[in-house]
């Protein structure tokens, strides 16, 4: 069998656990530690895909629940797939659906054989299994397709956290079984198992002995303190084969991706940039700014003095300020644009750091110059 996905480790920093690696997709290459913008509905939102690939994206993530709702994966399907569907010829990963289940609808019930809950635009009944997730997927075309898992909510007891991911592990196999296109899309398994040790061994070990072509790190940023998180990635990530890509869902902010790039993550992917940006606020390499505030209708410098993006090239926070106030879309395609673009280039700040086996250093410099307090 070809696999469709490949990661080769180039090498690992000296002064952290950080791997400079390469994904090998059916859509291109891409070095590692990444981030991936989210395109839930097939657009990230706001950004062409032109604008996309000049900023140096290289897989985005879409998400199945919403696809399968709107406009249907059997459109998608006749469209050709999700890259011709929304015209991206670089990589595409889809997630399961399990996870806008928990965090999208109220009702649900958790079965053996799947989930009940209701659709969150006009509450009809829907039922999603392991079988359909991947059917789903499928049809979507996406290079990298995710096992449908319960991501628990946080804190959730041990005991239904070891029940949860014995679930998790059986719907992971029947993945494997549905799965018709393993020669095209590479399924990844999703471990998971809170915040308990013995429990994310247990989900770990049950993963690896199906062989995935790569796993994700589940169950996190989903409201834990921040070392909650850096302190199970510590003790999960070396559980996971050293040739296969890691990937943390739904992570995250500047300082997570640095520390979870520090442990071991090779992939990341969270709404942060797009979901802010709409709201007016950027990430800038000395912090966060709220474009909104007064103290900036006068300010006729760029978001970020540090940064060579379109929007800091051509624009200044008084006139994003402006058009944020107004309401006006050029304002958030800005703000969106350079958040997006802010990411991607810290990723390569970090591929940078491990290729000179200064990440530690990095991180201190990042820390002070972006205002997170020393940990
Ligand atoms: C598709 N399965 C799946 N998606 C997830 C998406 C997430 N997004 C976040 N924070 C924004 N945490 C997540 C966890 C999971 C998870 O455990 N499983």
């Amino acid at each position: 069998m070809t696999t469709p996905i490949r990661f080769e480790l180039i090498k690992t920093c000296r002064q952290t656990g950080a791997r400079l690696g390469i994904l090998h997709t059916p859509h291109g290459s891409f070095e590692t530690p990444m981030f991936m913008p989210v395109g839930t509905l097939a657009t990230v939102k706001t950004l062409s895909p032109e604008e996309l690939k000049e900023m140096g994206a290289g897989v985005i993530l879409s998400n199945t629940y919403h696809l399968w709702l709107r406009p249907g994966h059997d459109i998608v399907e006749e469209a050709g797939g999700l890259h011709a569907f929304m015209n991206w010829d670089r990589g595409i990963l889809t997630d399961s659906g399990g996870f806008q289940v928990f965090s999208l609808s109220e009702f649900r019930r958790i079965e053996e054989e799947g989930v009940y809950f209701r659709n969150h635009l006009n509450g009809d009944k829907l039922f999603l299994s392991p079988e359909k997730a991947v059917e789903i997927q499928n049809a979507l075309g996406a290079d990298i397709i995710m096992a449908f898992d319960e991501c628990p909510p946080y804190p959730a007891t041990y005991e239904y956290m070891k029940q949860s991911i014995e679930r998790t592990s059986r719907w992971a196999e029947r993945c494997l079984k549905a799965h018709r296109r393993p020669n095209e899309q590479g399924l990844f398994g999703i471990v998971q198992g809170g915040e308990y040790e013995e429990l994310r061994r247990q989900s770990a070990r049950d993963l690896v002995s199906l062989d995935f072509p790569g796993y994700a790190v589940g169950g996190l940023s989903v409201g834990e303190p921040k070392e909650v998180m850096n302190r199970v990635l510590e003790f999960t990530t070396p559980l996971l084969p050293a040739d296969k890509p890691r990937y943390l869902m739904g992570v995250g902010s500047p300082d997570s991706l640095i520390d979870g790039a520090i442990r071991g993550i090779d992939m990341f992917d969270c709404v942060l940039p797009t979901r802010i940006g709409r709201n007016g606020t950027v990430m800038t390499s000395e912090g966060r700014v709220v474009i909104k505030n007064a103290q900036y209708a006068r300010d006729f410098s760029p978001l970020d003095p540090n940064c060579d993006c379109y929007t800091c090239r051509n624009y200044t926070r008084a006139y994003i300020r402006h058009l944020i106030k107004c309401d006006e879309t050029f304002g958030i395609r800005l703000t969106s644009y350079h958040n997006v673009y802010f990411l991607i280039k810290l990723m390569e700040q970090v591929r940078q750091a491990i290729r000179e086996d200064r990440l530690a250093d990095f991180r201190e410099e990042f820390f002070e110059c972006y205002g997170f307090n020393k940990p």
